[in-house]
């Protein structure tokens, strides 16, 4: 059961809340500002463990801003705050003793585009446990060969580990960032347009991948391609002007949408 504190009715406040999984990130009358612009309104909605959220909704309705906000990385951006909260596994993100770098890695996070390191393949996984002075090359053989292999790309390159990552395709490069999340071994993993940048092939292949990662991670992907967020996602939430318009299950999403707007972009026809 979920370890969050009580708060008053959670459930009639979403959306929809059709939710009835074990939650593991919980967003509480989370509002959020840039400056004095408000970006996100009064969202009060919980994240199933273990399974793929999608947030979907028109260019600026706040999908990414949410996003980064569930491992402070808008803490990057001047003059932001916030208001509310954001729980996960039930500790507050926003706790002043938690410490932020390793906020990041047990909640990971892969980009629009991929973004390796001039480093070697090897290196680039292992990246941030070098950097907290893990050295031990028995330790660092098998985090790197797991994790390649959580990613689904060591068959591809378990001969040239240590070539450059630069050499990989778009799609490798975006496996190997997501096997580089893996090596920290994270509970959440945020996904921020994943596959705007891949053609469908490669797309295809991160698609499986999110699929069989779903088992191990907690999945929140933001994109903008409806197929793609009815086919990898079991939960879609619906956002439009910085708020939540509707939220349940992918299925009643997009086939039994409560709410008109949903449907007109879920139908393309806005956004
Ligand atoms: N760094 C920033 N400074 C000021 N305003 C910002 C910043 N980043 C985003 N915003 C504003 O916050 C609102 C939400 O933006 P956000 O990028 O979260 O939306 P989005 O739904 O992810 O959009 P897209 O689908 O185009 O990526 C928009 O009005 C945007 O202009």
């Amino acid at each position: 059961m979920s370890t969050a504190p009580a708060v008053d009715s959670p459930k009639a406040n979403q959306a929809n809340g059709a939710l009835a999984d074990e939650s593991y990130i919980q967003i509480r009358d989370f509002n959020f500002f840039y400056g004095a612009s408000q970006a996100l309104h009064n969202l009060q909605f919980d994240i199933p463990k273990e399974q793929v959220t999608a947030f979907i909704g028109p260019s600026g309705c706040g999908k990414s801003t949410l996003l980064r906000s569930i491992n402070r990385m808008n803490d990057l951006i001047d003059g932001v705050r916030h208001e509310g909260d954001i729980l996960v596994n039930g500790h507050s993100v926003f706790d002043p003793l938690t410490e932020v770098i390793s906020l990041r890695k047990r909640i990971g996070m892969v980009f629009q585009k991929s973004n390796p390191f001039p480093k070697s393949i090897y290196e680039n996984v292992i990246y941030s446990l070098r950097v907290s002075g893990r050295n031990k090359k028995s330790e660092l053989d098998e985090i790197v060969e797991t994790s390649l292999k959580g990613a689904a790309l060591w068959d591809e390159v378990k001969d040239r580990l240590n070539e450059s990552a630069l050499g990989l395709s778009g799609g490798q490069m975006q496996r190997l960032c997501i096997a580089r999340a893996i090596a920290n071994q994270p509970e959440v993993i945020l996904m921020d347009e994943p596959c705007s940048a891949l053609d469908p092939i490669a797309t295809g292949k991160i698609e499986e991948l999110i699929n069989e990662l779903k088992n191990h991670y907690t999945i929140v992907i933001v994109t903008h391609n409806m197929q793609q967020a009815a086919r990898v996602s079991d939960n879609t939430a619906f956002f439009y002007l910085g708020k939540l318009i509707e939220y349940g299950t992918t299925e009643d999403i997009f086939f039994k949408p409560k709410n008109s707007q949903t449907e007109a972009y879920i139908t393309g026809r806005f956004g």
